[in-house]
């Protein structure tokens, strides 16, 4: 049988950077690894309809495919861009030792106080909304693409600045000078961690990878993750969560927004370690109660789903 674990990354450098990463882990363990670049949406062709695999992600998808038709044997995601609900036969293998979770922005010129009226760029509804919040006569724009793409358009524009991972610039060294930590901003659930996945049935790389697991960073985004899906049932809303370990306890903070920024319930808990089974539900839950249930209905009109 031939081990070396085939590991399928999207061709972004960040992405490229990230599957190294579980290379050179899954290496420092004994294992044999080699980088397999899955390029384009081209093969996805599977003997069933991609929904009805339950295959949604729009950045996910063409890896699950590769993997469920044997060209990879495991594949590495940033993991808050991974839907939370794994597609039938793929598994979470392994959650890796979250970086930065944070927000920040890139300014344009030096880092100073924001006019008053202000444009700033960012793709995310999660991020277009707190930010409007926050500051409501701030006009926001909306900024795509890979990490190096939006670096280059807020270059060519003339945005005062643009909203981006921390974790995304630090791995590739792009982090510049010029920004400022958005620390009032809620980050996307998991958002900082790396998830692997593999095919179900392949106890091999399942457990090599079992290895890998960061066990602190696994509860957390367990928890921001049941957060998530609790709250939002399938649609892309304004959702942000961050669960952080302190010792014994662990506090977590989630949002839920309106588009427009408008309306917003937040929840923040901090609570021992052994007693946050099922804390992601119950926070949703909670704020689901205290108004959320009116945002999500209108959010599902305003996103059609
Ligand atoms: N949505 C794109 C995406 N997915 C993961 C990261 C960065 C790494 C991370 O947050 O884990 C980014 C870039 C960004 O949001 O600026």
């Amino acid at each position: 049988m031939n081990n070396v674990i085939r590991i399928g990354t999207r061709d972004s450098e960040l992405a490229l950077w990230q599957a190294n990463h579980v290379k050179d882990l899954l290496e420092k363990n004994g294992f044999e690894a080699i980088i397999i670049p899955v390029k384009s949406d081209g093969d996805l062709i599977l003997d069933k309809p991609l929904h009805e695999l339950g295959i949604t992600g729009v950045f996910t998808k063409t890896l699950d495919v590769a993997m469920l038709n044997g060209t990879v044997d495991i594949a590495v995601h940033s993991m808050k861009d991974v839907p939370t609900k794994l597609p039938q036969g793929i598994v979470k293998a392994a959650v890796l030792e979250r970086a930065n979770n944070r927000d920040l922005l890139l300014h344009k010129d030096t880092p100073k106080e924001l006019d008053k009226n202000a444009t700033i760029a960012t793709g995310s509804l999660r991020r277009k909304a707190q930010w409007l919040n926050k500051y409501p006569k701030h006009n926001v724009v909306d900024l795509r693409g890979n990490v190096n793409t939006r670096l280059e358009k807020l270059k060519n524009n003339d945005w005062d600045g643009a909203v981006f991972a921390a974790a995304g610039l630090e791995r590739i060294n792009l982090k510049p000078k010029n920004h400022t930590v958005l620390d009032w901003m809620i980050p996307a659930p998991a958002q900082g961690a790396m998830l692997v996945v593999a095919l179900e049935k392949d106890n091999f790389c399942r457990e090599a990878l079992k290895k890998l697991n960061h066990y602190e960073t696994d509860i957390c985004t367990t928890i921001e993750r049941e957060f998530l899906s609790t709250l939002e049932g399938g649609c892309t809303a304004p959702i942000g969560a961050i669960a952080e370990i302190d010792i014994d306890y662990l506090t977590f903070t989630g949002g839920l927004f309106s588009l427009d920024g408008k309306q917003k319930v937040t929840i923040e808990k901090r609570i021992l370690i052994e007693h946050c089974d099922d804390l992601g539900v119950i926070c949703a839950k909670e704020i689901l109660s205290k108004g959320g249930e009116e945002i999500m209905k209108k959010l599902k009109k305003e996103l059609s789903l």
